[in-house]
Formats: C-alpha cells, structure tokens, sequence
C-alpha cells in the first residue's frame, strides 16, 4: 500500500481515507447478510439492553448538490404518510424478533430532513417508536434540522416529543459558497431556528459546517464560523467536503477544478479550527468542537466518546438499531443494512420481512481492529493494552509507526500516538489497522 503524506506546504494528489464510520466501512458490505441473519442478530439483543434507534427520513424539499447523504427531492408530501406507514411496519418487525423490551438511550432522527415531515406525521413516529421501541426517561433524543424547512408547528411538535438536541445544516454562510453549492440559506432563517429550538427547551444545538468547498476562501470561511460562533452553539461539525461525484450523483453539479487542493484545504481547516479554539470551544476528535461543558467535550476528556454512523458520538449503548431505507444496524453478530432505494425498502417491510440486503458478519479479528480504529479517530491514541488482542494491535502499532514515522509517535510498550499537529492525517493512519483496505481509491479526500 503506497501512501501520499501531502505535508503542509506539500502539492500532492489528495490522498484518500474511509471515514470509518464503521469498520469494516459500508463498501465492504455484502449479501451474505439478509432478512434471516439480521433476524437472528435481533433475536440476541437480552431484554433490558441499552440500545440505540436511529430513524433514517430520505427526503428533502431542497437537493444541495455537495451532498453525499442518502436521500431524494421532493416538491410534494405525498410520499411522506406512506413512508411512515412502512416505518410503523418495520418497528413492528424489529420489535417482533426482539427477545422483550429494550431501553432505547439515544434515539436519532437522520436524513435527508425529518423536518420536512409535518407536525403530525413527526408525532405519529414518535408514538410509533415509543410504543416498541420505548425511551429511557433521560433518553437523548436528536433530530437533523434543516433551519429552512421548520416552523412553530414543527418547532412545537419536536418540542412535544421530548427532543433534546437539535443538529442544524449551515454548511456555509456566503451568498457566493451558497450559489456554488445550490444551497441558499440566510443567517437570520438560521438564528430564527435557533432561538425558536431554544425558546421550547431544546437547548443543546449543533451546527455542522463544511470546509473545501468551491468558493470558499479563507476570509470568508472566518466571517462563516464568526457567524455560526455568534449564535454560541453547542456543538460544531467542521466536516471536510468530500467530492464523490461516482457515489452522490449531483455532485457532478460542482466542478473538480473549483475545489481547493489538498494545501488550501488543510490550511482551511486549520483557521477554522482556530477560530473555534480561541471563542473556547474544546477539539474533539478531527471534525468536531464543543463547549467544555458539553457532553461530548466531557466524553473525549474521560476516554468514552465514540463513533458511529453519524460520526463521533457520547452513546456508549453497543447496539444500534437503524430504520428506514437505507440504515444500518449494528447487532450482535455483525452489520445489517437495509435497501437503500426507498421503494425497495418499503416493499420489503410491507410484505412483512426485514429489509436487510446487505452487512458484515464480525470476526473477532475485526471487533479488534475496530476498537482500535475507533481509538485511533477519538483518541489519537491507541494503546495494545486497553485491547482485546493486545499481540496483533502491537504489531499494527509497529507497522503504523513504519509507515508514518513523522506523524506517530510509539513508545516501547507499543502505545502509537498521532502528534498533535498530524490528526488531519488519522483516517490516513487508521487505513493501517483495516485488515480490508486494499484499494484507497473508492474513497472520499481525507483531510
Ligand atoms: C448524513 C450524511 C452522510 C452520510 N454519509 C456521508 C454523509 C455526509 C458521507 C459519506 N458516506 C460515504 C461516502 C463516500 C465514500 C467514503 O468517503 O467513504 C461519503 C462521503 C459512504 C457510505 N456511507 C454509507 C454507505 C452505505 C456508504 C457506501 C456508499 C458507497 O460509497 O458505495 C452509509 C450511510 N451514510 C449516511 C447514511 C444515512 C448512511 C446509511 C444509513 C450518511
Ligand atoms: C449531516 C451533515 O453531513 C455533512 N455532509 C453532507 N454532504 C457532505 C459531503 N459531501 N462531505 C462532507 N460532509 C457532508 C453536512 O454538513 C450535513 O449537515
Ligand atoms: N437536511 C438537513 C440540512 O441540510 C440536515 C443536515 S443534512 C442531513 O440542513
Ligand atoms: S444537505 Fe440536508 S437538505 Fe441538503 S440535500 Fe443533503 S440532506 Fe437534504
């Protein structure tokens, strides 16, 4: 496996990186892994477990066209209903193969937009999922927001369903970025959105933000973050844009040559990065920032923040179940995704199976390797004897450390720790411990 370091200052191709939002990533699922496996994988969840539910909703007025999520445009609601009336269905299957009731700590609503659902139909699903799939009292309970499709209606029935934490879609506040990107959107609709979340009690916002897209320069990605710092979030996502035009189709809409290069982008990064340390916001992990009183800020202190599909997260539950076209699930036993075209998926669940038709079956050489991985990206760190191989994660610490010796640093028991001024690098890193990465090249750009 080569590797291409593009160094500060150095004028490489981009070098690329899974984002290891699992491991082993989605592209190497396969159908080996059905309705019958996933079924089984449900069946070993013991009653009582904490468990996680994250509830896909693939629909969006809008088609911002650096988007790489799974979702689909659409003017009208009329395939609104019948999506949740598939989901009611598919709850009932999944809660069906569940030995007893389990205790949902974290339910997340993902998208697409969820807020594109109306007032009624938000709280239809919430009954839904609470009805099978109850919430722990103190549940978290996020929701991806998108400021431009929300309204009082909508404002209050998040409010009604006990929503904790609301993820907002910026990406970037400059007309020009917005035009280069087709996604218009005004600061105020932002801050209106915000204070309404707040006024009704849904007080711990996120904001994500992208750097490297198309017309982004430095100054006017700093004016974006003294914007977004000025509505004092709780959390900030500085993603890093990934162009894969091969997997999100409408990104062809954004030409390659209007991109900044992997320099510009590093450096982009960096100032926004700074300009989130210095309004006292904590680094954690490589995309994210948070107030030193946040959850997740505490999380990556103490050693418990993870990661799952949604990047970096404080939910410790083991087990996810995801819902709706296109989720994945991570059971006992291994992976479980479902159809990811909608129609597919709601065939599925409305004749009464799972809509599994992809996953992985873990081996415990992969629960390994993932854990280590997982270290890797919230940590920085990994350490041999915090894991549950120590012999193989040694050698991979070895191998990490021949590969990058300018970025690691490996000490004699094994321990490998990225220096602070590589972590753009981790993904990069983390491709040492994936017993799977053989072809880096289906992959997004990694810094
Ligand atoms: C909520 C938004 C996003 C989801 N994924 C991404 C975003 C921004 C980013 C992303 N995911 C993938 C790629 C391309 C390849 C890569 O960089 O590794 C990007 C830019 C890969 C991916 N993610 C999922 C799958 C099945 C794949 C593989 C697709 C492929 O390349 O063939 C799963 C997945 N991602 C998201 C959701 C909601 C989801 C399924 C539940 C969200
Ligand atoms: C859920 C979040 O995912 C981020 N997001 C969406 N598409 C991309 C992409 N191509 N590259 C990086 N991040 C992306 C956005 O910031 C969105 O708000
Ligand atoms: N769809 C919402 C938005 O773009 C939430 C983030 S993207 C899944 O604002
Ligand atoms: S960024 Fe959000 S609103 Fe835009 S297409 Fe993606 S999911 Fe939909």
């Amino acid at each position: 496996m080569t590797h291409i370091d593009p160094g500060p200052g150095a004028a490489a191709p981009p070098p690329r990186a899974p984002r290891y939002t699992s491991y082993p990533p989605a592209t190497h699922f396969h159908d080996g892994v059905g309705p019958d496996r996933a079924r089984h994988w449900l069946g070993r969840i013991a009653p009582g477990t904490r468990v996680s539910v994250y509830a896909h909703i693939p629909f969006c007025r809008r088609l911002c066209w650096f988007c790489a999520c799974r979702t689909q445009g659409t003017l009208s609601e009329a395939p609104l209903a019948p999506y949740i009336d598939a989901l009611a269905a598919e709850i009932d299957l999944v809660a069906d193969a569940l030995p007893g009731a389990v205790a949902t700590a974290h339910l997340h609503l993902g998208g697409g937009t969820p807020t594109f659902l109306p007032p009624a139909l938000l709280v239809r699903l919430f009954g839904l999922l609470d009805a099978r799939l109850p919430r722990m009292p103190d549940a978290e309970t996020s929701v991806e927001v998108d400021p431009t499709e929300l309204d009082a209606a909508r404002l209050d029935a998040l409010a009604g369903a006990r929503v904790t934490r609301a993820s907002l879609g910026v990406q970037d506040f400059d007309p020009a970025v917005q035009r280069a990107i087709g996604r218009p959107q005004s600061f105020e609709r932002t801050r209106q959105a915000v204070e309404g979340l707040r006024a009704r009690g849904i007080d711990a916002i996120n904001l994500d933000l992208l750097y490297g897209l198309p017309k982004q320069t430095a100054a006017s990605l700093e004016r974006t973050l003294e914007l977004a710092l000025s509505l004092r979030p709780d959390r900030l996502a500085i993603y890093g844009y990934a162009h894969v035009p091969w997997a999100s189709k409408r990104q062809v809409m954004i030409r390659s040559e209007d991109l900044p290069d992997a320099t510009a982008r590093l450096d982009l990064s960096r100032r926004a990065a700074a300009r989130a340390r210095a309004a006292g916001y904590q680094p954690v992990g490589i995309d994210h920032f948070a107030l030193p009183d946040d959850p997740m800020a505490r999380a990556a202190r103490d050693g418990t923040l993870r990661r799952n599909f949604q990047g970096y997260t404080t939910d410790t539950a083991p087990t996810l179940i995801g819902l709706g076209a296109s989720a994945i699930s991570r059971l006992p036993g291994g992976y479980a995704q479902n159809a990811p075209r909608t129609a597919d998926w709601r065939a599925r669940v409305l004749q009464g199976r799972l809509a599994t038709v992809r996953g992985h079956v873990a081996t415990r050489d992969d629960a390994v390797r993932a854990a280590a991985i997982e270290r890797l990206l919230c940590a920085f760190r990994v350490d041999p004897g915090e894991l549950a191989d120590p012999a193989l994660i040694a050698t991979l610490t070895d191998r990490a450390a021949r590969a990058w010796p300018d970025a690691v640093l490996r000490d004699a028991t094994g321990i490998l720790t990225i220096r602070p001024g590589a972590r753009h690098l981790a993904r990069l890193i983390a491709m040492e411990f994936d017993a799977y990465a053989v072809s880096p090249d289906r992959h997004s750009v990694a810094v």
